[in-house]
């Protein structure tokens, strides 16, 4: 059974975004703070990890909760509940801008772009840029910068196996997901698979996406899906990109 989530505004239909996130931002501040006895979210020997485990296999998936912290994580599927809830995600789209489309036998999730404003994204904003910092001084992926979405899948959504970048568009390289659900079993579906990034006929590995659980991998590389999910699965996505500009966040 999954906790409520009380919804601390009237209507929200009729209530902007930036006030269901302000509220998340505002009740969750001091829950941000990292216990002193906690581990450094980013070490040099972790950021070693990634990359070995990125050079050598292409992907990874690692458990990040004791680096992150239960409340940050829980303050973040906080925020992806009430943006759910108050409908501010978008259907899900493929491509970008004019080449957008919204094929719902490919993807079904929906999406919320992430700006890093509320304190709890701004506490992951630090991690991610720990990690392309670390991604790039081991590397030397010159990753410029990233980009990050929520997403939602509702039972019954999935999506199909991708790559998540065409090969020398220098945009996307690295893609990371992070879970943010309590006590998933194998029988909730919505497991992602990760295939051979020779056979991708071939899996190589399922994620299960349980609340502090994120997989690393090469964009361009390894095709992955995410299976039927039966309860709502939140995750959040963010990819290291190449190029410097950033395109309108849509789709
Ligand atoms: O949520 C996941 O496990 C993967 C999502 C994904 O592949 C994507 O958004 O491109
Ligand atoms: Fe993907």
């Amino acid at each position: 059974m999954e906790t409520p989530v009380i919804i601390p505004i009237n209507d929200p239909l009729i209530t902007p975004l930036h006030s269901a996130q302000d509220a998340v931002a505002g009740s969750d501040v001091q829950l941000m703070h990292l216990t002193p006895d906690q581990q450094a979210p980013v070490s040099e020997d972790w950021l070693d990890e990634l990359a070995s485990g990125l050079s050598e296999h292409g992907w990874m998936s690692l458990d990040v909760r004791a680096r992150l912290g239960a409340n940050l994580l829980a303050a973040l599927k906080q925020e992806v509940q009430i943006l759910d809830r108050t409908d501010a995600m978008k259907k899900a789209g493929i491509g970008r801008g004019r080449d957008l489309v919204r094929d719902r036998s490919v993807r079904r999730d929906k999406i919320a772009w992430l700006q890093g404003i509320t304190a709890p994204q701004a506490a992951l904003f630090e991690f991610f840029e720990s990690i392309r910092q670390g991604l790039n001084q081991r590397l030397f992926l010159g990753l410029k910068r990233f980009e990050t979405h929520y997403a939602t899948y509702h039972s019954g959504d999935f999506y199909k196996q991708h790559l998540d970048s065409f090969k020398g568009r220098a945009s996307r390289v690295v893609s990371l997901v992070l879970y943010l659900n309590e006590d998933w079993q194998a029988t909730d579906g919505g497991a992602l698979e990760v295939f051979n990034r020779d056979n991708d006929q071939e899996v190589c590995g399922t994620v299960l996406p349980e609340a502090g659980r994120m997989a690393l991998f090469m964009s361009e590389e390894v095709p992955h899906e995410v299976l039927p999910a039966n309860r709502t699965r939140y995750s959040l996505a963010c990819w290291f990109r190449q190029d410097e500009v950033p395109l309108p966040l849509q789709g």
